[in-house]
């Protein structure tokens, strides 16, 4: 459906010059190739060293079995990191996919094994629905392998139209996910 914009309520990705309101984001990190801490730390150091990004909070590891994939895809380790930016939407998409490639990910069939995943599951309360980018990340509210994450760093999150990340971390199928114990990322 098409809705005419209200011209009260200001888009921070139409916004030119100087003045950016800062976001809350959420990245959710995921490997289940090669050596998946290194590839989880990895990517959190960049995350940090992206200009105006800054780190609010950086959960515990998870294992998983694979959601969808191909029969016999190895278990995943996930973790999610929570960061205030200024960046436009477009801006962190990019600079997640250029995390995923500097980390060796090939873009195979969907649902490949893979190094590192980087995924937007939330930027502000921003929404879209283009052909390569969807905010809220369509799916992340049904995965226990983002939600319990976030959910251990801040339940109060929230998913806009899906609710409360506390809340949806009690609906989630739990099933084959453990969190890793003694296992810490670190923002170096
Ligand atoms: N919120 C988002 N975060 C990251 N990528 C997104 C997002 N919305 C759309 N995309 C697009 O999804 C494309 C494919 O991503 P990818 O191959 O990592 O999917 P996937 O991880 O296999 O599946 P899933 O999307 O279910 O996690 C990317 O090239 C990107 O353009
Ligand atoms: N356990 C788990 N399963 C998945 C994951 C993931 O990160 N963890 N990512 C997927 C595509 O993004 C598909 N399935």
């Amino acid at each position: 459906m098409n809705e005419t914009p209200n011209p009260h309520i200001i888009d921070a990705d139409t916004l030119t010059g100087g003045f950016r309101p800062i976001r809350r984001v959420v990245v959710a990190l995921g490997s289940n190739l090669g050596d998946r801490v290194a590839n989880l730390q990895g990517a959190l150091n960049a995350v940090a060293d992206t200009p105006d990004v800054e780190i609010v909070g950086v959960s515990p590891v998870y294992e998983s079995s694979a959601v969808g994939g191909p029969e016999g895809s190895p278990d995943f380790l996930n973790a999610v990191v929570v960061v205030d930016s200024t960046l436009h939407a477009r801006t962190l998409l990019e600079r997640a996919l250029a995390i995923e490639d500097a980390f060796g990910r090939v873009r195979t069939e969907p649902g490949a094994p893979r190094t590192l995943d980087v995924d937007l599951v939330v930027v502000g309360d921003k929404v879209i629905e283009e052909d390569d980018f969807v905010l809220p990340h369509p799916r992340a509210h049904e995965r226990a392998f983002v939600v319990l994450p976030w959910a251990s760093v801040d339940a109060d999150g929230m998913i806009p139209g899906q609710g409360r990340v506390g809340d949806l971390a009690c609906e989630v199928d739990t099933t084959t996910i453990t969190r890793v114990d003694g296992l810490e990322l670190r923002i170096e």
